[in-house]
């Protein structure tokens, strides 16, 4: 009689975290620059069946320890209980509301640490049940709506390199002229469709002024500007009349939905968030103050796949349009994107990704599974997330993650902040 393997339990027998770091390019935002190194952390499930699914994660030393808090707490688990993982996550985290993991300030506290600490071992079992059942994950979020995801150009003010350390090949880009050409140079080489600024860093008529030269040089793209809540009000509203008919969304100019409710009430655009609506429980209040009309989701703060794909329907009850939210990652969240997106049918922009500042040697997957034409990712097809490690790549990362000496240095994340002449919490303009 042979064994159905399918129909077979797979309990979790071991997991492996292995934080790693990869350069990051001197990206500015509004409250610092990106390190020249990214934290994340890699998580690898493996079942008593002896298979093996793969989850990404942010990398700061508070949320390993609570990555290894959970850890413990979900040993003998059935993959497909994803729920009694979930509750045991919980009860291994009560009482804990740290907010490590995403290394943005003015971003709003809520239930959901146990949410980020969840998903990279939600996506890891979603892997192991595609892997035992032959079925890609977008098939186990209800199936893919399409087989290709939009992802949009994410430029960013920029230095040309760390002081002290080489020049990188994007050079600076500190004008708008400068954003134009590497605006120029990413759709060259990606293709496409659309386009984010990150601002938050300079005067904002300064980056209004950057968009508008975005808008001459791309007549026909979408354009969003994200300021990450640095300014106030009554800016907020100024600029969004200087860019109305210019850009798709206004993405967090303001901090809070209170903030927020404000801004929309006098803008023409909708206003996007990835920072005060990061967890269910925000979705009412802002519903309620018409604080926003498009939330970016992110897998990696909502709590796996599945609760993001939950979040779509959510949104589409209440008519709020739906992007993805990225930060600096590796292939496998680029993975674990792409199925969400592929089996989110109200999808209704294209998605963010710091793919293109990442070196294409610094990954911790096999090569090629996932790859770029037309500003859009092929929704992989093989059983789980269709991706592979490299145990040789994980172990070069995780080398670097110890030269760094970064746990010893900062525990915060992987942005440098600069010094705080100002209140991170607060608008700067
Ligand atoms: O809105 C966003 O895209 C983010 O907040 C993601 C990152 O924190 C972004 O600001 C970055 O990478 O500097």
């Amino acid at each position: 009689m042979s064994i159905d393997v399918a129909a077979e339990p797979h309990r979790i027998s071991d997991v492996r975290i292995t934080p790693v770091a990869f350069r990051d390019l001197p990206l500015l935002n509004t409250v610092g620059v990106h390190e020249p190194l990214a934290l994340r952390a890699i998580v690898e499930v493996v079942t008593d069946s002896g298979l093996t699914g793969l989850g990404e994660t942010y990398g700061d030393a508070g949320h390993l320890d609570r990555l290894r808090a959970a850890a413990s707490a979900i040993t003998g688990v059935d993959v497909w209980h994803v729920h009694e993982i979930a509750c045991r996550i919980r009860r291994a985290l009560s009482g804990d509301r740290g907010t490590a993991g995403h290394g943005m300030s003015g971003m709003v506290t809520g239930s959901s640490t146990a949410d980020r600490v969840l998903s990279p071992f939600e996506v890891a079992c979603l892997d192991i049940q595609g892997k035992a059942i032959g079925r890609p994950v977008s098939d186990l979020l209800g199936g893919a709506v399409r087989d290709r995801v939009d992802y949009s150009a994410y430029l960013f003010y920029k230095w040309a390199g760390h002081p002290g350390a080489e020049d990188d090949a994007w050079g600076a880009a500190l004008d708008p002229d400068q954003i134009v050409a590497q605006a120029q140079r990413m759709i060259g080489e990606y293709g496409f469709g659309a386009i984010k600024l990150k601002g938050g860093v300079f005067h904002p008529d300064e980056e209004a002024e950057a968009i508008l030269a975005l808008r001459k040089a791309f007549p026909d793209h979408p354009l969003r500007v994200d300021p990450n809540g640095a300014w106030s009000v009554e800016t907020s509203i100024r600029v969004g009349a200087a860019l109305d008919g210019v850009i798709e969304y206004l993405e967090d100019p303001t901090t809070g939905i209170d903030g927020m409710a404000r801004v929309a009430r006098d803008v023409a655009m909708p206003l996007a968030t990835n920072m005060c609506v990061v967890a269910f429980d925000h979705v009412k209040p802002a519903v309620a103050q018409d604080a926003v009309q498009v939330v970016l989701s992110d897998h990696h703060f909502w709590g796996g796949l599945g609760r993001s794909r939950a979040l779509g329907d959510i949104c589409a009850t209440f008519g709020l349009g739906l992007s993805m939210h990225s930060n600096s990652h590796l292939g496998i969240s680029l993975a674990a994107m792409t199925h969400l997106a592929a089996a989110t049918p109200d999808l209704t922009y294209a998605c963010d990704t710091h793919w293109p500042w990442k070196d294409p040697a610094d990954d911790v997957i096999v090569p090629g599974a996932l790859t770029f034409s037309g500003g859009a990712v092929a929704v992989p097809t093989a059983p789980g997330l269709g991706v592979e490690l490299d145990r040789d790549a994980l172990a070069r990362l995780h080398e670097r993650y110890l030269a760094g000496g970064i746990r010893e240095r900062d525990d915060t994340g992987y942005m440098r902040r600069f010094e705080p002449a100002f209140d991170p919490t607060a608008p700067r303009w």
